[in-house]
């Protein structure tokens, strides 16, 4: 029988942060962060200070930068940025155990297969969020827009551990959906992340900004018509609908800040790599080019 009552957050920074302080604020469940740097400090001093529509509050925590001193957790949610997988598995592989299951809440599409080459698909579960989270301040994570997550299992069935994880977000507030394809969802937030995340980061602007001159939409359409061909070569089909639908519900989006984008703004490292530099490696392995995306690939290195 699975129970997710240990829970530990590798990486909890915006996303995690935010996910875990609302697990640990609204339900029993126990809820270990793995943080590292003046954010820790920050939790392990004053506890996880978060900021919603509910207000602002402080939620005491359990917070460590080793895994090892935290109990065998039951589910990990593994939140750190892509660039930082690879030694984010190697820290927790000590505390997987039998019963450990791993969902990633993580953009992109390389990180979940990384995973499961580590820990196998009976301890990884694909998910991801929508939501507009940050961290102005150490210790502190803000929640400014949407704020839902979706997993499901590869073949769409609705398992155990699915509907336990749905039960513990449903628990903790948080608008949870389960996916039957979980595959081209994935792809469809990897596209959105692919277009607009690589634009606000290279501009350095919200994402309505990039609609307010033609040439900004125009570009956002190259870059999707070229995605849609690498996609397809994937065995992935996103339709023109798609496109259409993900620039036109992005024009409204004022203000809103992508994580890239308030990367640039911090000066932290930008996650390109796992967006834009995942499409042209697949546009190699596939033999086809993609200039546009080829060229926002360029000028992100240039940035960084
Ligand atoms: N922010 C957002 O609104 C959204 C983000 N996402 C995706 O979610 C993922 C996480 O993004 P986000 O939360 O913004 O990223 P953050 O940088 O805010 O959070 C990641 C946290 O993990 C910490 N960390 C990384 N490696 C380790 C380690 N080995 N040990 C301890 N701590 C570690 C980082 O520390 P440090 O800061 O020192 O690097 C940081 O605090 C990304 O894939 C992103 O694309 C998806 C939807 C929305
Ligand atoms: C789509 C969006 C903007 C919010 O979930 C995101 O994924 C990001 O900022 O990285």
């Amino acid at each position: 029988m699975i129970d997710f009552q240990h829970i530990m957050v590798m990486g909890a920074g915006a996303v995690g942060g935010y996910f875990g302080g609302c697990i640990a604020e609204k339900t029993e469940s126990e809820v270990t962060l793995i943080a590292r740097g003046a954010h820790l400090e920050a939790l392990k001093r004053n506890g996880l200070t978060i900021r919603d529509k509910e207000g602002d509050r402080t939620v005491k925590v359990r917070a460590f930068n080793d895994p090892t001193r935290a109990d065998v957790p039951d589910l990990i949610l593994f939140t750190v940025k892509s660039y930082d997988t690879e030694t984010a598995i190697k820290q927790i592989e000590p505390v997987v155990s039998e019963r450990t299951q791993i969902l990633t809440l993580q953009n992109g599409i390389e990180n979940y297969p990384q995973l499961v080459q580590f820990f196998g698909t009976g301890h990884v579960m694909q998910g991801f969020c929508k939501i507009g989270a940050g961290v102005p301040e150490a210790g502190v994570v803000t929640h400014k827009a949407f704020g839902s997550i979706t997993l499901g299992e590869q073949d769409g069935m609705l398992t155990e551990r699915i509907t336990e994880a749905e039960l513990l977000f449903q628990k903790a507030q948080i608008p949870v959906r389960i996916s039957k394809n979980i595959t081209r969802e994935v792809w469809l937030k990897f596209t959105w992340n692919c277009i607009l995340n690589m634009l606000t980061a290279i501009a350095d602007v919200t994402v309505d900004k990039i609609f307010e001159q033609k040439e900004g939409e125009q570009l956002s359409y190259r870059l999707f018509e070229e995605i849609q061909i690498i996609a397809a070569e994937e065995g992935v089909a996103l339709t023109d609908e798609d496109g259409q639908n993900i620039i036109e519900s992005s024009r409204e989006l004022k203000g809103f800040e992508t994580s890239t984008y308030q990367d640039r703004q911090k000066g932290k490292k930008m996650e390109y790599e796992a967006f834009t530099g995942a499409l042209v490696r697949l546009a190699e392995k596939h033999n086809l080019s993609i200039p546009h995306n080829q060229t926002i690939y360029a000028l992100l290195k240039v940035i960084d």
